[in-house]
């Protein structure tokens, strides 16, 4: 790994709990990591301790095989070769684009510098407005010219602390797609922090999903969405529910029952004694629900948000039971109505039933005080005594 994050901690003293704790992540050359959590739950601490402007407090920080960071070890931050982009552009307002690029390269000879000035300013499309100044561009062309800038000393990392969030949802999507392409041109490695999903999915090889300091899961995108690691990550990504369900083997083939009816031929579904008695939690995503008006099961709309192309139902069943449900946008049903909905869920996420704990649901923590979730997809990686025996679908 280029950039090897192994167990680190970092805590602020007045702070009773660490703000980042154990974290282990790994990100190759050229490769684009992302971070992403809710407010609070350590992704800036985390990039500003890989930057060094934090220590660590346990663990390590190394960068191309160098040890940069552990608790007896801390590279200042201007000997990391790193560059850094904030939300706030952080352009000198009094120098032009050119000047603002050149900035770090003082110490280059001068036409060595210009070149290299020229060079990064194609990358980011700006080679016309090298003599404007920064208040004569646009969000989106400050925050290029801050690309630019950090680029242009050609860091071994380059971190990136919520870089779009200051401009309009439009132009957000497009640069972040747009940066990548740059990046990936550049050959950069790179982590992001972003409180945006959906920059993070368009962004990052691999995404982390962080909760008060723990990184939870660190993965391709696709892996988070359909192979959650914790009940935390599944609530976080995308749509859904869990819902409780049981587990049954019958003829050699394990047998779903949960509140929208049996769930059959479903791959790699844990067998069912993975939990006691079968019982466990399924994860329900909106788009594992299909609306058909034909289906047994009927659930009355309790709430629909218009999202474009499809709405987003929640749905109450008969037994009391909530599920989502994304629905093509020309299905417009009003709320209280009944519909009908079957389950097509392709393999099935389970994790143990929620145990409240001091009001609490807890399970769904990967730490060693609570089990770990009986994610297929996972079991290598948790901490479980007992082996986790899975059905395997034979392929057809
Ligand atoms: N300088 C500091 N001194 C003390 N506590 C801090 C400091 N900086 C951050 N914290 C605390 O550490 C925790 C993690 O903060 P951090 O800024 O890393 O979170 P974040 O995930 O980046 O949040 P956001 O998305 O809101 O920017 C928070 O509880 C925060 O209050």
């Amino acid at each position: 790994m280029f950039l090897d994050v192994a167990q680190l901690s970092v805590s602020y003293p007045e702070r009773p709990r660490p703000s980042v704790d154990r974290v282990t992540l790994g990100l190759r050359a050229g490769e684009m990591g992302v971070l992403i959590g809710p407010s609070g739950c350590g992704k800036t601490t985390l990039l500003r301790a890989v930057a060094g402007l934090e220590r660590a407090s346990a663990g390590e920080i190394r960068l191309a095989q160098s040890v940069v960071s552990s608790a007896s070890v801390h590279v200042a931050p201007e000997a990391r070769r790193i560059g850094m982009v904030f939300q706030d552009y952080a352009l000198f307002p009094h120098l032009t684009v050119h000047d603002n690029v050149s900035f770090g390269l003082h110490k280059q000879p001068r036409a060595e510098r210009e070149a290299r000035v020229r060079e990064v300013l194609a990358l980011v499309g700006l080679s016309t407005s090298a003599q404007r100044f920064p208040h004569e561009l646009s969000g989106g062309q400050q925050q290029r010219v801050a690309l630019a800038r950090a680029l242009a000393p050609k860091p071994q990392l380059l971190l990136l602390d919520e870089p779009f969030s200051n401009l309009d949802v439009e132009l957000r999507e497009r640069l972040a797609l747009e940066v990548r392409g740059i990046l990936k041109e550049a050959q950069t490695t790179a982590l992001f922090v972003t409180h945006d999903q959906m920059e993070a999915f368009a962004i990052g090889d691999v995404i982390g999903v962080m909760s008060e300091g723990r990184l939870h899961q660190w993965d391709d995108a696709y892996t988070l969405y359909h192979r959650p690691a914790t009940r935390f990550v599944a609530e976080f990504i995308g749509h859904g529910v869990f819902t409780p369900a049981t587990l049954q083997e019958v003829n050699n083939q394990v047998v779903v029952h949960t509140p929208m009816g049996d769930l059959m031929d479903v791959a790699e579904c844990p067998l069912p004694c993975t939990f006691a008695s079968g019982e466990c939690d399924v994860l329900l995503r909106a788009d594992d629900i299909v609306h058909d008006d034909d289906a047994p099961v009927k659930a009355e709309i309790i709430r629909k948000s218009f999202r474009g192309s499809e709405f987003l139902y929640t749905l109450r069943l008969k037994t009391g039971e909530t599920v989502m449900a994304h629905v093509p946008s020309h299905h417009d049903h009003k709320v209280g109505e009944w519909i009908g909905i079957r389950a097509e869920v392709d393999h099935v996420v389970t994790f143990n039933r929620a145990c409240p704990v001091n009001g609490h649901d807890l399970c769904n923590m990967p730490c060693a005080e609570h089990e770990a979730p009986h994610d297929h997809a996972h079991a290598h990686e948790s901490s479980h005594e007992q082996p986790i025996h899975f059905h395997v679908k034979p392929s057809v």
